[in-house]
């Protein structure tokens, strides 16, 4: 996670007015010149030196009270300039932001942290930064220190903190005062487990008390658990806004078509480190800290592997070869993991062609379905596709382990088992769907 910046009421929304936010032919405008020194003599000339780059070209929405908005594009479409904008510590080349309440951003890790100054000494430096007087600050302190656990270590100077206790500071600090508008850049993918569920639980209290959430994620899971609407940016431009459901389809069709043009690779001739990486790939996971392995990619769950973790996910019946064949008609995945606690875990798992496609994905916790808890501890469930539904081809799976709400990610496999499927209808296509002839 990263940074946290609040600021004060700004901005002209009429009164009675339900948005909390109105963008309004934004644009901007990033200056680029070849050299530092074009950059200074720019500041005594009137000739122009500099090229211009056009990150946001005339970007218009509203945002009303109560709504969860996701914001997805590829790399380099304006996602972080936009949010920029909105949270106010960057200004628009043209157009207009209207905000009204207190519009929170967590965007840039320890950004206004004093390196030098002990923790307790930044929540009144920083918090001063973001509009906190020293005497709400007073009041706020004992629940800030409780929240980020640094215990004795907030009187130390802040320039001795890992990066993990810097975030929880600053993501208790600016979490301190329940916002109006919380503008959060991939902030559900860090720290360790503990305390992601800690900064998920406080965003969806905030959520559900009617805060507007505005929240930016390669990850389409967490876009389509938490979104009602979203908007889709690419080359700096709205390419669409609207329920969330339907623009991720539109956007994750550009994005296999994207794949697809960039890996023109026959199925037959991956490796099963080679993968393409496609966004419907790690549709339920992405920006997950990962190694990459002969086996796909696994995520690194805790560093201190106490935490909770796929222990494995064995697909029966597979025959030796490369990838191995599938020798029955129902493919049966039996998953054994290990819990945080007495917390009932969640499991997800995903099917996909070779080559990218996405078939199926699914979560226990979207069907009402728990793993069963073991005498050790541990946690097992089976899952089972009879008649597996799909054409001859060869397939990769993934696996997941969220937590309870299934909205915490614990630990993700990601292709990390080729197979190979021959259907015995001898018929082309990808899957047989559930029909019926009339
Ligand atoms: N300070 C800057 N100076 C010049 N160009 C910039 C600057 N910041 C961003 N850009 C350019 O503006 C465009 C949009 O960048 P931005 O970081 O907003 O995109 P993004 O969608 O957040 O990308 P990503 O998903 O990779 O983080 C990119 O082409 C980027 O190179």
């Amino acid at each position: 996670m990263n940074v946290v910046k609040a600021s004060p009421p700004t901005g002209a929304l009429a009164s009675g007015d339900d948005a909390v936010l109105r963008v309004s032919h934004v644009s901007k405008e990033y200056k680029l010149y070849d050299s530092p020194r074009e950059r200074f003599k720019a500041l005594f000339s009137n000739k122009v030196r500099h090229r211009s780059h056009w990150a946001l070209k005339d970007i218009s929405f509203e945002l009303k009270r109560g709504q969860c908005v996701g914001v997805v594009g590829d790399n380099g479409a304006g996602k972080s300039s936009l949010l920029k904008l909105l949270a106010g510590t960057m200004q628009p080349s043209s157009g207009t932001v209207e905000r009204v309440g207190r519009v929170t951003a967590i965007l840039e890790l320890g950004a206004g942290f004093h390196p030098e100054f002990s923790g307790r000494d930044n929540l009144y430096f920083a918090g001063s930064l973001i509009g906190i007087s020293h005497e709400e600050m007073a009041k706020l302190e004992p629940g800030i220190i409780a929240f980020s656990e640094l215990g004795e270590a907030m009187d130390r100077a802040v320039k001795t903190y890992s990066s993990g206790m810097t975030v929880r500071l600053a993501f208790a600090l600016i979490t301190a005062v329940p916002p109006d508008v919380l503008i959060i850049d991939e902030a559900l993918a860090v720290g360790d487990q503990h305390f992601q569920k800690k900064c998920v639980a406080r965003i969806m209290e905030f959520r559900d008390a009617g805060c507007t959430i505005l929240f930016c994620s390669h990850s389409s899971y967490h876009i389509r658990h938490l979104c009602d609407q979203a908007i889709w940016l690419k080359a700096g431009q709205i390419m669409e806004m609207g329920p969330t459901e339907a623009v991720m389809g539109s956007y994750e069709m550009h994005s296999r078509l994207r794949a697809d043009a960039v890996v023109p690779v026959a199925p037959s001739e991956l490796g099963e480190a080679d993968l393409p990486s496609d966004v419907t790939l790690n549709a339920l996971g992405d920006d997950l800290p990962a190694t990459q392995s002969a086996t796909g990619t696994r995520m690194q769950p805790d560093p201190d592997g106490l935490g909770a973790s796929l222990l494995s996910a064995t697909i029966a019946d597979l025959a030796d070869g490369k990838p191995p064949l599938l020798e029955s008609v129902d493919l049966v995945v039996t998953f054994h993991v290990r819990g945080r606690g007495d917390e009932r875990p969640n499991l997800g798992f995903m099917i996909e062609q070779s080559q990218g496609t996405g078939i199926t994905s699914l979560a226990t916790h979207e069907e009402g379905a728990h793993p069963r808890r073991m005498p050790d501890g541990t946690w097992e469930c089976v899952l089972r596709f009879p008649n597996l539904p799909l054409h001859s081809g060869e397939y990769v799976v993934s696996a997941y382990l969220f937590d309870e709400s299934g909205l915490v990610l614990y630990d993700a496999w990601l292709h990390y088992q080729h197979f190979r499927f021959v259907s015995p209808t001898l018929m082309p296509g990808l899957v047989r769907l559930p029909h019926e002839w009339i």
